[in-house]
């Protein structure tokens, strides 16, 4: 059931690292709000310099400031859902971990950044016993394959059944419903599954799309769930429209020319809407 209570815009806020070229982060996360027609808000937990070929820089702020946003939002807004990313700091990730106890929206989405597609560290290593709180405190977390590792002390899986263990694991430990990503999996489609301590609960496949636009696709699928779940009240018919929506903005991420310099561009997060709604660039309709 819909949580809106006759309201037709989730209020969305991503907690979360700026991408100063857009593919990822904050900024994706707006999009991906704006694609599934919430509301979106941001609070900064960190800025990158960074593009589509890897992080140059991360600039972290005090984590006081991080409160101050966070309040600034809550003491005015009521937040439908929260979608929690890059923290980057334990300091950070204890302040969001405090600010979380004391509002708790009704949706919390946890996706455990700690490092990027370009193989740079986005968490610091002793933020990670502040990260794995936060996750206890989520209704959903979304590691990828080397975040599972991380959170389990395996191996990194490298089949489907090695992901869906893990992640068993993890949803057991933390008391968290897991969405266990097949993306960096070397097979042919690419599964993702909700899964409980008690196993698989939901699962959505596609053939692996032959695409370099994978940048900030974890970022962009976790604020698509933590809207959506507000909308549809349900976490399986979340998935199912979240995947369906990312697979075509993956598609058609090439499109955008983000990235071709042999980088992994960015996901084309709201092309889709734009033609279904018959919106043409200014420039195309002299
Ligand atoms: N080549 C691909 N084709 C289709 N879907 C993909 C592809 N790569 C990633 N995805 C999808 O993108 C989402 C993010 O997955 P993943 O890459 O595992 O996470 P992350 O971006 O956090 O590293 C998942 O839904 C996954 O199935
Ligand atoms: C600020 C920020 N947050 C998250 C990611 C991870 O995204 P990805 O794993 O797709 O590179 C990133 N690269 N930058």
């Amino acid at each position: 059931m819909s949580a809106l209570h006759g309201r037709k815009v989730p209020r969305v806020l991503s907690i979360a690292g700026s991408d100063p070229s857009g593919g990822a982060g904050i900024q994706a996360d707006l999009k991906s709000i704006a694609a599934h027609c919430g509301y979106g808000m941001a609070v900064i937990t960190a800025l990158t310099a960074q593009n589509t070929q890897g992080v140059r820089g991360v600039h972290a702020p005090p984590a006081e400031f991080v409160t101050q946003q966070l309040d600034a939002v809550s003491d005015d807004i009521a937040v439908d859902a929260v979608k929690i990313g890059m923290l980057g700091t334990a300091g950070v990730a204890d302040a969001v971990g405090a600010w979380l106890r004391r509002v708790r929206p009704p949706v919390v989405v946890i996706d455990p950044v700690m490092i990027s597609t370009s193989g740079d560290r986005l968490l610091e290593p002793a933020a990670e016993a502040a990260l794995r709180d936060l996750i206890s405190l989520a209704d959903l977390v979304t590691p990828n394959i080397p975040e599972l590792a991380a959170l389990t002390g395996a191996a990194e899986a490298v089949t489907w059944t090695e992901v869906v263990a893990q992640a068993r694991q993890v949803a057991h430990e933390h008391d968290v419903l897991v969405l266990a990503k097949g993306g960096h999996l070397m097979a042919s489609d690419t599964p993702d599954a909700l899964v409980s301590a008690a196993g698989e609960e939901a699962r959505v496949s596609g053939p692996r799309l032959v695409a370099t636009s994978t940048h900030g696709t974890g970022c962009s699928l976790s604020s698509a769930m933590a809207t959506l779940r507000v909308t549809t009240g349900s976490w399986p018919e979340s998935l199912r429209r979240a995947t369906t929506w990312l697979r075509a903005a993956i598609a058609r991420g090439e499109s955008l020319g983000v990235g071709s310099r042999g980088g992994h561009g960015p996901v084309d997060h709201l092309g889709m809407l734009w033609d279904a709604a018959g919106v043409k660039p200014y420039a195309l309709e002299a």
